[in-house]
């Protein structure tokens, strides 16, 4: 009833997908929120709940990364319907980059407008601090150089245009929002902006590679959201994204450091009451199909 093509997933199949969940709940979502490792505690922002294992979706991948629960959940925000991911999907796993872009393409189409991503990420900035909070301004697609990009493939103009932008790719609105409401909240100093930078992973990096990745305008290092925002962007969603600086990205060979999962989830524990807080607050002032957000 839903098959996977060899390249990922026709128009029809994602609409497939969307009507099953519409079938499912009466929530009609115009915030779509993915949590980050280690930050799946997101999604308790939402009252009145419909939750659903990613195994029971049809055509969606599974979880298999510590930290990412694998459940999508609908629910309100100040009576703002909205849809949380918690858990996402990376290259890593082993699944297609339309595979794991797909959730965006099904936001797409249950009527979500603004997409909220979070993720972990190192930092490579030598000014910032683990805990930090960074508004994503930009990034740097290396898989994409390479030409690992979700948009490879016939295009299908009912999702979008062939070539689509890429430099207002973070909505600048938005991210002039986080900013003012991180600091009535008390966050200004652990809250920076900056460029992030996507590796296939899984392994972490070398000493070598931070040195590169800093040398070239990336200012923390993470292995997803990208290819989410280059789908959400194709389907004309507007995008917000942060990353929690997890960890210190180790640039000196006398370092004691060594970058670990279980460093990257202790963090998110740490600090998700602040990204809850500080996301939570955004979407309630975040006015459906307006482009304006009111204080
Ligand atoms: O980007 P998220 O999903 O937050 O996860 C980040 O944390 C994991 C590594 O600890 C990697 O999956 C990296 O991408
Ligand atoms: N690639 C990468 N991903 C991360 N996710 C959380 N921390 C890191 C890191 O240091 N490097």
């Amino acid at each position: 009833m839903f098959p996977e093509t060899s390249k990922g997933y026709t128009y029809e199949d994602c609409k497939a997908t969307a009507d099953w969940l519409m079938a499912q709940t009466n929530i009609r979502p115009t915030v779509g929120i993915v949590c980050g490792s280690g930050l799946g505690g997101l999604a308790d922002i939402l009252k009145d709940q419909v939750a659903f294992n990613y195994k029971d979706i049809p055509n969606f991948p599974q979880s298999t990364v510590h930290g990412h629960a694998g459940r999508l959940v609908f629910g309100t925000l100040k009576g703002r319907p909205c849809v949380c991911m918690q858990g996402r999907f990376h290259l890593y796993e082993g699944y297609s980059i339309q595979k794991i872009t797909l959730p965006m393409r099904i936001f797409k189409l249950l009527g979500v407008e603004t997409v909220m991503l979070t993720n972990a990420a190192g930092g490579l900035n030598q000014d910032f601090k683990v805990g930090d909070i960074m508004i994503i301004k930009d990034h740097l697609n290396m898989p994409g150089f390479a030409g690992n990009n979700p948009l490879a493939g016939p295009n299908d103009e009912r999702f979008g245009v062939r070539f689509p932008c890429m430099s207002d790719a973070y909505d600048r609105e938005l991210q002039q929002l986080a900013m003012d409401v991180g600091q009535e909240l008390g966050y200004g100093d652990f809250l920076r902006e900056g460029v992030y930078c996507v590796l296939g992973g899984p392994s972490f990096e070398t000493v070598a590679e931070c040195r590169m990745l800093h040398r070239l305008g990336a200012d923390a290092v993470g292995m997803s959201t990208v290819y989410e925002v280059i789908v959400a962007r194709h389907c004309g969603m507007r995008v917000f994204a942060l990353s929690l600086i997890t960890n210190q990205a180790v640039m000196d060979y006398d370092s004691e450091e060594k970058a670990n999962h279980e460093e990257v989830l202790e963090t998110g524990k740490q600090r998700e009451q602040q990204v809850e807080r500080l996301v939570s607050t955004m979407v309630t002032r975040i006015e459906p199909s307006q482009l304006d957000y009111y204080f």
